[in-house]
């Protein structure tokens, strides 16, 4: 935020960096005012707690043609020279072909390449080394062990390495949940949306959004503070006002995508359904190619949820066969109906087999047959979502082409083409047909990561959106009424936001009172900040 022209009429204009706002008074020198980003000097980045120089396997464990251990922390260089002998300065991020060593003994561990990165310039922001040996057990063994015997280094945490990038600035939260989802990813789409993330699209658009309100924030503070001298400019509030419903708007609009960016992340629920013999579990063995299920004619053959991940068109997908649903005395079976059920109601889409043999002879009846039929099998409430469903008329072998052809016309005015499939499990008729229709319904139930802007991806993002959306209504409900709790409103919209990124917690101190980095962390100390700018610009004046 800007405070310009005489001291007797306070313009407000809010300047506001990658790093955060900050405020800047016109007596102050220019120069003195800047903000200084995080990362900005060229020492490795040493965050408290994060003494320790850790080591640790970086590729998977197993037997492998090549093995990376990593080392990270202030020891890294004396690790790498240990272990390598090397006398000569270290050259960065360049492979030298090396004999590794055990440093007391002297045994000959390995050959291999050896990396050296010189924080910050390094994944953690501290100096770092790499080994890429040989991925036999005993190699690996020995030389995570030599590194081991060395004073001050320590076997690494669980995700300790993302964690200090997370401390040093050089990952937030939102991309160091990207880059998890980039090692787990297992289709493209996924691989996709995970790349996006890591490389910061989602951190973007709310620090963005956190930047706006903590603009608009500013001007409020501003405002509470100097609009009785009559020291701030016209209209701030209302810009504020409309600031405000701008951002409500694209984060409730953000917020409604139907989840689409999490079933790309964690699977869409698939889930088959039916009466007993319909050939659900033969319709779960050709989708996921090969006998997972027990197929048999003895109705009452699945009892509990059998389930397997599948890859559709690039899409995850986590498909499940289920208990065929009748009344049964049957106490075991009866509780494999209960859990199928169960995963009906929790499923984005269910695939609800018929037994086309099981259908009325006279083809007018077989629509008012199959309402009944999805009465039956879907819950009440996703009885009307008829992309939650789709319809496989299964075992078309069985009937006669004549009597199919009958069945597809007394459908076509009940039902849509894309929400009912005939198909024969046994000769795989009308397979291609179903699977493009899956295809196409995974597909609109997925985001698509090379599109528009990024999705949200887990329910924490959700969460702390809709706890944003809720402070920022809190905003308009006291916006006439007490101006301090409407502001209170607005920060906690930003505390929510920052959460997502991890900006929130990780706030620090002004560094003096003409700057605040990153955001204000309550409206006492936007006032404060606001008030000691307004305050030493006016005694110089
Ligand atoms: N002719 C023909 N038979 C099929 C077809 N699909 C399944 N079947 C047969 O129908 C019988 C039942 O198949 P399943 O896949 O076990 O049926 P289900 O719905 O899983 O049965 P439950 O688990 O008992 O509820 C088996 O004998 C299958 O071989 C098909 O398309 N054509
Ligand atoms: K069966
Ligand atoms: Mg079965």
């Amino acid at each position: 935020m800007t405070f310009s022209g005489c001291c007797r009429r306070i313009v407000l204009c809010t300047n506001v960096t990658r790093s955060g706002v900050y405020l800047r008074c016109p007596v102050v020198p220019v120069q003195a005012c800047r903000v200084r980003p995080l990362c900005s000097s060229s020492s490795p980045v040493v965050v408290p707690g994060c003494e320790d120089t850790i080591f640790a396997l970086s590729s998977g464990r197993g037997r492998c043609g090549v093995a990376v251990v990593r080392v990270s922390g202030a020891g890294a260089a004396g690790a790498l020279r240990a272990l390598t002998g090397l006398k000569r300065a270290l050259i960065p991020r360049t492979a030298l072909l090396r004999s590794i060593t055990h440093p007391t003994s002297h045994e000959l561990l390995d050959r291999g390449l050896v990396l050296w990165f010189p924080g910050p310039q390094s994944f953690t922001g501290e100096d770092s080394a790499e080994f890429h040996i040989h991925g036999g057990p005993a190699v690996i063994n020995g030389v995570l062990q030599a590194l081991g015997s060395l004073p001050g280094l320590r076997p690494a945490e669980a995700g300790e390495f993302t964690r200090r990038a997370f401390h040093a600035g050089k990952l937030d939260l939102t991309e160091v949940e990207g880059l998890g989802d980039l090692i787990h990813a297992e289709t493209e789409g996924q691989r996709r949306q995970a790349l996006r993330q890591m490389a910061g699209d989602l951190s973007r658009l709310y620090n963005d959004w956190s930047h706006q309100l903590t603009h608009c924030l500013a001007h409020m503070e501003a405002f509470i503070d100097f609009s009785e001298g009559e020291l701030i400019e016209d209209g701030v509030l209302n810009q504020v006002d409309s600031a405000v419903s701008k951002l409500q708007v694209q984060i409730q609009k953000h917020l409604s995508d139907e989840r689409r960016g999490e079933r790309l992340r964690s699977g869409v629920q698939v889930v088959i359904a039916g009466s007993t013999n319909a050939g659900k579990s033969s319709l779960f063995n050709l989708l996921c190619q090969r006998p997972a299920a027990i197929v048999s004619p003895i109705a009452g053959t699945t009892r509990d949820v059998v389930e397997t991940p599948l890859d559709i068109g690039g899409f995850p997908v986590l498909l499940s066969d289920t208990a065929g649903l009748r009344e049964t005395d049957d106490s075991v079976e009866r509780e494999g109906v209960q859990r199928a059920l169960k995963r009906v109601d929790e499923a984005d889409l269910t695939l609800v087999v018929v037994d086309s043999t099981q259908l009325p002879q006279e083809p007018q009846m077989v629509p008012g047959f199959l309402n009944h039929y999805l009465d039956n099998v879907l819950p009440k409430e996703t009885q009307d979502h008829v992309q939650q469903r789709l319809l496989i008329l299964n075992k078309s072998d069985l009937l006669l082409n004549e009597h199919v052809r009958l069945i597809q016309r007394a459908l076509s005015d009940a039902f849509t083409v894309a929400s009912v499939s005939i198909l024969s499990c046994s000769t795989r008729e009308g397979l291609a047909e179903f699977l493009k229709l899956l295809h196409e319904r995974v597909k609109t139930m997925c985001a698509d990561p090379l599109v528009g802007s990024p999705s949200l991806t887990q329910t924490r993002h959700r969460t702390n959106l809709q706890k944003s959306v809720e402070a920022l209504r809190q905003y308009h409900k006291y916006r006439d009424v007490d101006l301090a709790l409407s502001a209170e409103g607005l920060r906690l919209g930003l505390v929510c936001l920052g959460r997502i990124t991890g900006k929130d917690g990780l706030l620090k101190e002004p560094r003096d009172w003409h700057l605040a980095e990153v955001v204000p962390q309550s409206v006492r100390q936007a006032r404060l900040i606001v008030a000691v700018c307004a305050s030493s610009k006016i005694d110089s004046a």
